[in-house]
């Protein structure tokens, strides 16, 4: 990895960048630019899902951008349609085989989708994954605490990564403590709130003109001084660029703590006790 991206290790000693690029609703054939300016930039992680219908477009960028592969950090996602031990296993190779790699550096499973019943089998098929080499860590996205119980009993590997919406509007105090004792890094999806009423919050404006700094970097540091890992997405090459500048200033405690007023409990997505679509 750049020696100037910080990393978080994982609970297996792989270590992953703390700030990566995301690309959801990217259509595939502008996946590519947007990959080629976030890698330009010195962005080294990339988040994509099958779901996104874009790892083909992220695979040609990776592979256009001449970066050594031990550089790079590509998660993907198991979508909830592919649930189940043999499906994903299908599923696995043909998000493997779009993005052109020979091995995938984190794969999760998207959703729990309770309701479907599979994420138990699922989660055998990317313990398989791992033993075969195909995969440098396994994790979960969008696991209640429930969810990752009932994972539990029957994994042998826990997960290293949950993946959840996560933002001052929704701190989501009761997972992060779970996945913490557990030794799951936390990664937040959905960072910026979809870069809505968040980054106009007066308190959020305040704070980044008494530091020079925009919105969207308060937000992000105080991702990174909250110890998760972030995927911030943009299309806009001065914003890929403003994402990634998040290093150089802190916030102080009292910013952390004005910031913390901001809870609501509100989703942009939906809950994942509720999200079944397959
Ligand atoms: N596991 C899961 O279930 C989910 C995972 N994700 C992952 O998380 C990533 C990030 O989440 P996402 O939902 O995209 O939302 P983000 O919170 O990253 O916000 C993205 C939006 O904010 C805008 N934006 C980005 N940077 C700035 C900035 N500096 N100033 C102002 N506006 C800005 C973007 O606009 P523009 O692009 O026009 O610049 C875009 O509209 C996804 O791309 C995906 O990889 C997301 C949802 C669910
Ligand atoms: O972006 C993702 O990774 C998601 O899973 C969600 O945004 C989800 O697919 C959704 O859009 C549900 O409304």
């Amino acid at each position: 990895m750049p020696a100037d991206l910080p990393t978080i290790t994982l609970n297996n000693g792989v270590e992953m960048p703390q700030l990566g690029f995301g690309v959801f609703q990217v259509p595939d054939d502008e996946t590519t630019a947007a990959v080629t300016a976030a890698l330009e930039a010195g962005y080294r992680s990339i988040d994509t899902a099958a779901a996104y219908q874009n790892e083909a477009g992220v695979g040609k960028a990776l592979a256009d951008s001449g970066i050594d592969r031990s550089d790079l950090f590509v998660t993907t996602k198991l979508w909830n349609a592919d649930q189940g031990y043999d499906e994903t296993l299908k599923a696995f190779e043909r998000s493997r085989s779009l993005l052109g790699l020979e091995y995938v550096d984190l794969y999760l499973i998207h959703w729990p989708a309770p309701a479907l019943g599979k994420y138990v089998d699922s989660w055998r098929a990317l313990e398989k994954l791992t033993t075969d080499g195909l995969v440098r860590a396994i994790g979960v996205s969008n696991f209640q605490p429930s969810h990752l119980d009932k994972l539990a009993e029957t994994a042998s590997i826990v997960p290293a990564v949950n993946q959840i919406e996560l933002h001052p509007y929704l701190q989501q105090a009761e997972v992060r403590a779970y996945d913490e004792e557990h030794g799951i890094a936390t990664e937040a999806w959905s960072p910026l709130a979809k870069g809505g009423s968040l980054l106009g919050e007066p308190v959020v404006q305040a704070i980044a003109e008494r530091l020079g700094r925009t919105a969207a970097q308060v937000v992000l540091r105080w991702h990174l001084q909250l110890g998760t890992i972030v995927i911030p997405k943009s299309v806009t090459p001065a914003r890929i660029a403003e994402n990634l500048d998040a290093f150089g200033f802190e916030l102080t405690d009292a910013d952390l703590a004005e910031l913390a007023k901001l809870e609501r409990d509100e989703r942009t997505g939906p809950h994942p006790d509720e999200f079944n679509v397959a």
